[in-house]
């Protein structure tokens, strides 16, 4: 069912401060900001050779990572996203097998313009999924 890595992604209190330190400290290439008010954050990609780092800050007030940041003010490792290839399939066959799809479970398009899913962390050791249907 999973594909590649589609991303790993840091929640970081300051999107710009954290853009800054990818691009100039670590010498990478970081993409414009995409504001995602629809999921109530803004969001940056760091390119690499063989997957992509995404960089989160809160938007809004009732932001889905706020309570994160609040438990880690300076940041952390908040999901990973694997790539699918039927994301209704993936999600069916999960809620048969007892995993929490989070929302309404019906996917949401993401920042890349794709269908996305949340898998509850609690339901794979801590790590908070995202499936994105490619
Ligand atoms: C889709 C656009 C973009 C893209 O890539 O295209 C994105 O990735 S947007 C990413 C932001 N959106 C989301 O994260 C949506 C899914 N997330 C949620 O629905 C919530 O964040 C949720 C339910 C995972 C946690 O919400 P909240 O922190 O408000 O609830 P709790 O405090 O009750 O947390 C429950 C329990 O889970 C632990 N937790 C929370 N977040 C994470 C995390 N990222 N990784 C691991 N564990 C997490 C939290 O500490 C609580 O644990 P407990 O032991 O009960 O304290
Ligand atoms: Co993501």
């Amino acid at each position: 069912m999973l594909g590649r890595v589609n991303h790993i992604a840091i929640a970081v209190p300051d999107l710009s401060a954290a853009t800054a330190t990818y691009r100039d400290v670590l010498g990478a290439k970081v993409t414009a900001p995409q504001a995602l008010p629809e999921h109530g954050v803004t969001v940056v990609f760091v390119d690499l050779p063989n997957t992509k780092v995404e960089l989160l800050e809160p938007l809004g007030d009732a932001s889905p990572i706020a309570a994160f940041l609040g438990k880690n003010p300076g940041g952390g490792m908040h999901h990973i996203c694997y790539e699918v290839a039927d994301i209704t399939a993936a999600r069916d066959r999960l809620v048969a097998g007892g995993a929490r799809v989070l929302g309404d479970g019906n996917p949401k398009i993401g920042a890349h313009g794709k269908p996305v899913l949340f898998l509850h962390p609690k339901d794979f050791y801590g790590t908070l999924i995202e499936l994105e249907q490619v």
